[in-house]
């Protein structure tokens, strides 16, 4: 029999408990929740207030309210040029001008994803942890669809921890932390976390059966040096929280890669007018955008005999291939009174890591005046992404 079971540290405003259960039957969860709920004065914005959700017109996007991910997240539209309008920074509506009937609702990421699921929400942008932990994807509900998986930041992981030091000193893989003969009905691991979904989850698909959880809302580092859990479920991206708390990860313990994501309601996309389109305008910005910040426009100049010459000479260089071979263009100078070409012209996209290998190549075979500028934007064929999205929906 295994012992999962969930209580709450600090803030017991919700307790939340389970039942033994065997390996092959879903927990059973109850929840006493004994707190008041009050209605933010600040949410309620004239903003059809009168209408309930299915009959409103409008699309909504949901954004990080507060936290690492807010900046983050309207410093990327921005550079999409789908500059957020907030008249007020308390006021939890705004809009983007470029993409008319479009609403934008601030909201913590958690409530962002609860109200995709509800259907308050059409769009959201939050990282892949809160979107697995509250996304209800754990009944193989598909509501969600996530439409771009890596917006490239937000980037952590969901880890379990444990203490560098007594019992754990020489645990270094969840294997062996499994085998520890310490865990017992009676005595199970105490593990820690804010993650009461992925974490029993994880605990359970890993075959760890002597486990108990209890939950606080940060600080959770803390908790195996109070004595108040063993390990932890956190997440962690350069790990000095955990290296300043004496806690260590150990192999097979990472539960989740996340980072920025954008996703949607399903129900949105096949049924809300509009939705599916502000998704393939937004998709295409940030595909865009993304793309082209790992690459820079390089230009030179470069004696030859015609275009072709020259482009053979180019693409014998791996470096120098572009996105689809050189822009080849004749540069023409008066010689003796007559125009002729003599040097061309080439321009190509060289990936930002390669491209100090990428002059030296341009160099040796003739390359001279190469000029290197950041590229904005590079929109190519229909992407990848969206023709995965409309085959998801099944259109
Ligand atoms: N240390 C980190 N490094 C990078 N990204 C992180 C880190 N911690 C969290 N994130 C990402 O940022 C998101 C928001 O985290 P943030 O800490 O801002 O909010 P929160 O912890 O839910 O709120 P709060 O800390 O105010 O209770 C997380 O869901 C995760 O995707
Ligand atoms: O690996 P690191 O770079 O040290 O980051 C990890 C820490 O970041 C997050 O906490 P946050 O700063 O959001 O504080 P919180 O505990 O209040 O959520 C997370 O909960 C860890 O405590
Ligand atoms: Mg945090």
């Amino acid at each position: 029999m295994s012992v999962v079971r969930t209580t709450f540290l600090q803030c017991p405003s919700i307790s939340h408990f389970s039942t033994p259960s065997s390996s092959t039957n879903p927990v059973p969860v109850k929840f006493t929740v004994s707190c008041c709920l009050v209605a933010s004065p600040a949410a309620v914005v004239n903003v059809n207030v009168d209408k309930k959700p299915s009959e409103r017109n409008e699309v909504r996007l949901g954004l990080p309210s507060k936290g690492r991910m807010a900046t983050d997240t309207l410093d990327l539209l921005k550079d999409c040029q789908l500059s957020v309008r907030q008249s007020n920074p308390r006021q939890y509506v705004a809009e983007i001008p470029q993409i008319s009937n479009l609403e934008v609702w601030f909201q913590r990421p958690k409530d962002v994803v609860r109200k995709l699921v509800s259907g308050d929400l059409d769009l959201g942008i939050v990282g892949l942890d809160i979107v697995q932990e509250y996304g209800q994807v754990r009944n193989g509900n598909d509501d969600l669809i996530i439409v771009h998986d890596s917006l490239d930041y937000g980037d952590c992981r969901l880890s379990l921890a444990i203490p560098k030091y007594g019992i754990f000193e020489n645990i270094n893989s969840l294997k062996e932390l499994a085998q520890m003969p310490q865990w017992t009905p009676e005595r199970p691991l105490r593990v820690a976390t804010g993650f009461t979904y992925l974490g029993p989850k994880f605990m359970k698909e890993n075959g760890l059966n002597y486990v108990t959880f209890s939950t606080a809302d940060g600080a959770l580092e803390a908790a195996p040096a109070m004595g108040i859990a063993d390990a932890i479920v956190d997440l962690v991206s350069s790990g000095t929280t955990l290296r300043e708390n004496n806690l260590k990860e150990i192999e097979g313990g990472v539960i989740l890669e996340s980072q920025a994501v954008l996703v949607a309601s399903r129900k949105s996309l096949m049924q809300r007018k509009g939705v599916l389109d502000i998704t393939h305008e937004m998709l295409e910005r940030l595909e865009a955008h993304l793309r082209a910040g790992g690459q820079f426009t390089v230009t030179a100049n470069m004696r030859g005999s015609s275009a072709e010459e020259v482009a053979d000479r180019v693409l014998s260089q791996p470096s120098l291939s572009g996105l689809q071979g050189p822009t080849v263009s004749p540069v023409f100078s008066k010689r003796n009174g007559s125009v002729a070409a003599d040097y061309y012209a080439i321009v190509i996209c060289v990936p930002k890591q390669a491209l100090y290998k990428s002059v030296k190549q341009l160099r040796m075979i003739g390359g001279s005046g190469v000029l290197v500028s950041p590229l904005t934007y590079i929109f190519d064929e229909e992407t990848p992404r969206w023709r995965q999205l409309l085959s998801n929906l099944g259109l």
